[in-house]
């Protein structure tokens, strides 16, 4: 998969691809990140991206042209691919989101920074606005590298087995299990017994019961969504029953 970011700060985007499990997927070449800043763009000597607003008004907005030539060198670079604006104003994004992008084989991301973008520009290039959640940061940078970092996570080969065994529990609606490591008892807390059993169907159906629990105890509204199978009502009832409530 490839992401096209639309930025004034491309250093600051590199790095999401620079680490970890994201940083293996760019090596294997599962994901590419291509960046281009509107700046480049700027045909006046100052190479500049912003003005004051009309109407009057604290701040700057960005202009229309550096920002659409540089999408339009993007759109030229590659396969078409859907444009997206990182804005508060967005669709806010679930994990059904993020699926439906990992499904785009390109995906070109917009960040605004200064007040905003000139609407104008939103109007001629971009195909649909997302928002990371309800809140303000100072440019869609972040939240462009908090998308890609969660659909990368989807793409076949990104995680290993491990991890991906990790995914089951958020794919299927439910927060995660507990997890637990060495040594076996620390600051004279042990492990749950179940755990050092070596009884690998137990260990599963004890997951899942706590996973069942902590979501109903943190949040319900993701269960009232999702609904329980029968057994999955008969391993929350044990989950209430053993932790007393
Ligand atoms: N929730 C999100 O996904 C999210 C996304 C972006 C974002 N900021 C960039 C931005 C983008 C569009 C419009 C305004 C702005 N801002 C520019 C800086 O000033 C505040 C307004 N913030 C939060």
């Amino acid at each position: 998969m490839r992401f096209d970011v639309i930025t004034l700060f491309p250093d600051m985007v590199d790095a999401v691809m620079g680490h970890g499990v994201l940083g293996r997927a760019a090596e294997q070449g599962l994901v590419e990140l291509v960046t281009w800043n509107p700046r480049d763009y700027a045909t006046d000597r100052h190479r500049t991206v912003d003005d004051r607003p009309y109407g009057g008004g604290p701040g700057m907005v960005m202009k229309v042209e550096p920002v659409r030539a540089a999408i339009q060198a993007a759109r030229a670079a590659g396969e078409p691919a859907s444009v997206v604006y990182l804005t508060p104003e967005g669709q806010k994004l679930d994990g059904a989101g993020v699926a439906a992008l990992a499904d785009c084989g390109r995906i070109i991301l917009l960040c605004g920074r200064y007040e905003g973008i000139d609407e104008r520009l939103i109007e001629l290039e971009v195909d649909q606005e997302i928002s990371i959640g309800d809140y303000v940061v100072s440019g869609g940078e972040l939240p462009a590298m908090v998308m890609m970092d969660a659909v990368a996570r989807l793409l076949p080969g990104v995680l290993g087995h491990a991890d991906s065994a990790a995914q089951d529990a958020f794919a299927e609606g439910l927060l995660d299990c507990p997890h637990y490591t060495r040594p076996e008892v620390v600051a004279g807390q042990g492990v749950p017994d179940v755990l050092l059993s070596g009884d690998h169907q137990a260990v599963a159906r004890w997951r899942h019961r706590e996973a069942l629990g902590r979501t109903w105890r943190k949040r319900p509204d993701l269960l009232e969504q999702r609904g329980l199978s029968h057994e999955e009502q008969t391993l929350l009832e044990d989950y209430r029953r053993e932790q007393d409530y």
